[in-house]
């Protein structure tokens, strides 16, 4: 399918009300392209920890949306133009100039797939749930994943650093906390590799949905894996709710900073003798991670490096 694309020069301070003015009149989603810096939430959320040098702010904003090339799009813009002269009367809108082109005939919600491709961490088969298992496979302990818009293929090194950890400590007895669970992969492998029971929580709704699905085609049975939103480091209630000293194996593949402050907090989850395994540690914050593991007085047991990220595995004493 090809889409005509409009692109509509604006500033910075109208973003919200123009993207809102357009979906009220039909659209039905915007892309905003702005130098604004990622909010603090943003990066946590999108697992950035260092971001590239970008210009600086210069206030201008370019909003786009897409309609199908079959549909007739004269009478949506000249609503759009309406709207936005009626808009440019009530507060600085900048110039709102609008420019179309055509984009190329890709399917942009499924194009990612393309890169995700079958692939092994040792002797577990991770693959996207719409690819055949290949005959020499056939032995291997296969997880399928769909990691839909949350994140979780299984291909980041954080992730991988994470499974090799998990292999070690997994019991038919573990029962395990995956904060930050993304597509569910970390609960799925424990699953798979025998832990009795998975809590997953994330503040990504997707993760939630992702999760959940995932667990499905793994034909994981309802009792064994949970999932819940939230975010246990604002909500006291939640660390309650899902269980004081509960927990052999708390895994958190998280930003060093998140992990910073998870760490005296989930302490109080995990049972004695259990383990915290984190990843998500960009290498220059591996000591200020370790810092806050040792602070919170847990026993740092082994550190795991893949390029450039770390896991730091600890031990509730
Ligand atoms: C790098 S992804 C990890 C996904 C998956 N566990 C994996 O290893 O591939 C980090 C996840 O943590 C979630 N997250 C970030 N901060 C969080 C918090 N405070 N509580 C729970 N989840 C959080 C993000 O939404 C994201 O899904």
């Amino acid at each position: 399918m090809k889409w005509n694309k409009y692109t509509l020069k604006t500033i910075t301070e109208a973003e919200d009300i123009i993207s809102s003015t357009l979906m009220d009149l039909g659209v039905e989603g915007v892309e905003i392209e702005d130098k604004v810096p990622l909010s603090e939430s943003d990066k946590k959320q999108m697992f950035v920890d260092i971001l590239p040098d970008i210009e600086p702010d210069d206030n201008i904003a370019y909003i786009s949306f897409y309609i199908d090339s079959e549909v007739d799009a004269s009478e949506l813009l000249e609503n759009v133009k309406t709207e936005l002269k009626e808009l440019s009367n009530l507060m600085d809108i900048g110039e709102c100039s609008i420019v179309s082109s055509q984009t190329e005939d890709k399917d942009w919600i499924n194009n990612w797939k393309q890169y995700f491709k079958q692939f092994t961490v040792d002797d577990i088969l991770i693959k996207p749930s719409w690819e055949e298992v290949k005959p020499e496979d056939h032995e291997k302990l296969m997880i399928q994943i769909d990691p839909g818009t949350a994140f979780g293929t299984g291909m980041h090194e954080t992730t991988q650093l994470c499974i090799r950890q998990l292999k070690k400590y997994i019991t038919k007895t573990t029962k395990l906390l995956d904060v930050g669970c993304g597509s569910g992969i970390l609960s799925i492998v424990s699953l798979k590799l025998g832990a009795d029971h998975a809590l997953g929580l994330d503040i990504d709704p997707n993760a939630i949905n992702a999760s959940k699905e995932n667990a499905q085609v793994n034909h994981i049975p309802d009792e064994k894996f949970n999932v819940q939103i939230g975010n246990i480091l604002e909500d006291g209630e939640l660390q309650g709710s899902i269980g004081i000293e509960k927990y052999d194996i708390v895994v958190a593949n998280i930003l060093a900073d998140v992990l910073i402050s998870l760490t005296p907090i989930i302490l109080k989850n995990l049972k004695t003798g259990g383990y915290y395994i984190t990843s998500g540690i960009i290498d220059m914050k591996e000591e200020a991670v370790v810092t806050a593991v040792n602070k919170s007085g847990l026993e740092v047991v082994e550190v795991t490096y893949q390029g450039e990220w770390v896991s730091v595995t600890a031990r509730k004493k």
